[in-house]
């Protein structure tokens, strides 16, 4: 299995080389050369599976020799050991046809521990047996920070950068990056919004002197691994409600498109998707998108679902490549002219985006209105990022099951819960300690060789 960059230049890779290199250099984002696929009867052979299971049969095709089948299955074991949920990812009925996905029951209360959990293991193996070390450079607008942390944490041959945008991330989620005493951990609360952060993290990557000087990795879905992994759980899903003998739908809140990415690559690989569902906060450019054909960015207005306060949706990037026909000079000529703010979605290429997603969008008041709704007459909880994907699968309901990701707990955001239904459940116990704890933060500005002068400063050697 070979990975080609989305920008046609950089050289193609094996998975360990790609996990291991992050952003391609050309600028691009690495993807299979070609997606396996698995046959009806392959997907039939999942029922009754265990996760683990799951994840060995759905992600081996993906990882060539990087591991013995032995190495990746007890990587996958130790990877999903610490979850607070036997099934991992529980299915919840919350009417006729429609389900939440629970993807919260993790170490830090968030999607991103499935794929970050894994992304440890793998690196730990890789990095042991090639006898190095690296620096992590991540970019949160809130989850992923915390699941990288908790992932990489205390390791003696990685340090962990995480840039947040300062003031833009929940009290719960800071916390979750700022109290850990390990020395490999450095959170740093960045002067700007999430894509300021973003775009630090690829000119690191795109200057290669310090690249290459610091031995930098990346953790956030420019890292292809984190996307595999998520694929997981829309084969999980599906085939505990009757997948493939029973088509389903997905709805996915989106901001960065990893999720929903990994959604597209199962159905690519043959899960019956009927609808992927794109729902957004009111930072709705891929809504817009959808609508308009062109992709255009505007201010970020903070909102109550703050990971999903993006603009520049990096693995927007993905699926264009694919609409495109996989015409990485194409992706390239797009990517430059969004440096002046947007550009414009070809006719062909529209149509079959068109096609592949559908999208739609939640205000602030319709988020609130649906975390008190669905407390009222369900009795479940919802964080607000969940709650706005609640809002738009309501609108895409049909005969088929409407699975619909959870993808944090709501003990996360307790402000905008509280203010939506008048109260929040406990955080676990695990994390309640987190509150009295010490933080540890620096400042910093929006500034590449500042960052990169403090991460040199900073790091290990
Ligand atoms: C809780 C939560 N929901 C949804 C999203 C959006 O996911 P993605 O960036 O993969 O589109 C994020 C951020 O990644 C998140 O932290
Ligand atoms: N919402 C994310 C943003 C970063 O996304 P990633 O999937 O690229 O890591 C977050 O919570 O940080």
């Amino acid at each position: 299995m070979k990975y080609v960059s989305t920008r046609g230049t950089a050289p193609s890779l094996s998975f360990e080389e790609a996990m291991m290199t992050g952003l391609a250099r050309d600028g691009g984002l690495y993807v299979p050369a070609e997606i396996p696929v698995m046959s009806p009867e392959d997907i039939a052979g999942l029922a009754g599976k265990s996760y683990e299971e799951i994840a060995f049969i759905v992600m081996r095709p993906f990882i060539g020799d990087a591991f013995t089948d032995e190495e990746f299955k007890a990587i996958i074991a130790r990877a999903y050991e610490g979850f607070r949920h036997e099934a991992r990812a529980p299915l919840v009925q919350l009417g006729p046809n429609h389900f939440l996905l629970e993807l919260f029951h993790g170490p830090t209360l968030a999607f991103k521990d499935f794929a970050m959990q894994l992304i440890g293991q793998l690196f730990q193996a890789s990095l042991m047996r090639a006898n190095k070390r690296v620096t992590i450079v991540g970019a949160t607008s809130g989850d992923t920070g915390s699941a990288a942390i908790e992932a990489f944490r205390g390791l003696s041959n990685v340090d962990v950068f995480i840039l947040f945008p300062h003031g833009r991330v929940s009290d719960i989620q800071r916390k979750q990056m700022t109290t850990p005493e390990d020395a490999n951990v450095h959170a740093l609360a960045m002067d700007g919004d999430f894509d300021d952060c973003q775009a630090r993290l690829k000119d690191m990557f795109n200057d290669f002197e310090f690249r290459d000087g610091v031995g930098l990795a990346g953790v956030n879905s420019i890292n292809w691994a984190r996307v595999l992994a998520q694929v997981v759980y829309y084969f999980s899903s599906a085939v505990s409600l009757g997948a493939p003998h029973r088509e389903v739908s997905f709805t996915v809140p989106t901001g960065n498109f990893g999720d929903i990415f990994a959604g597209y690559i199962a159905k690519k690989m043959g899960l019956p998707v009927r609808e992927l569902v794109i729902a957004t906060n009111q930072n709705d450019i891929l809504h817009r998108t959808l609508e308009t054909g062109e992709y255009a960015k505007a201010e970020t207005i903070p909102s109550m679902s703050p990971s999903m306060d993006i603009q520049v949706s990096s693995n927007f990037e993905r699926a264009l490549f694919d609409m495109y026909g996989r015409d990485g000079g194409a992706i390239a000529q797009l990517m430059e002219e969004l440096k002046s703010g947007s550009f414009k979605i070809s006719q062909g290429a529209l149509e079959q985006l068109r096609e592949t997603f559908t999208s739609g969008r939640a205000s602030e008041e319709e988020c609130a209105d649906t975390i008190r709704d669905m407390e009222r007459t369900t009795g479940e909880i919802l964080c607000p990022h969940t709650a706005v994907a609640v809002k738009v699968a309501k609108e895409h309901l049909s005969d088929v099951p409407m699975i619909t990701l959870s993808t944090a707990h709501p003990a996360k955001f307790p402000d905008a819960v509280i203010a939506a239904c008048g109260h929040y459940p406990d955080l676990p116990p695990h994390m309640a300690e987190m509150a009295d704890k010490p933080e540890r933060v620096t400042r910093v500005p929006n500034d590449l060789d500042a960052l990169k002068k403090l991460v040199h400063e900073r790091r290990a050697r």
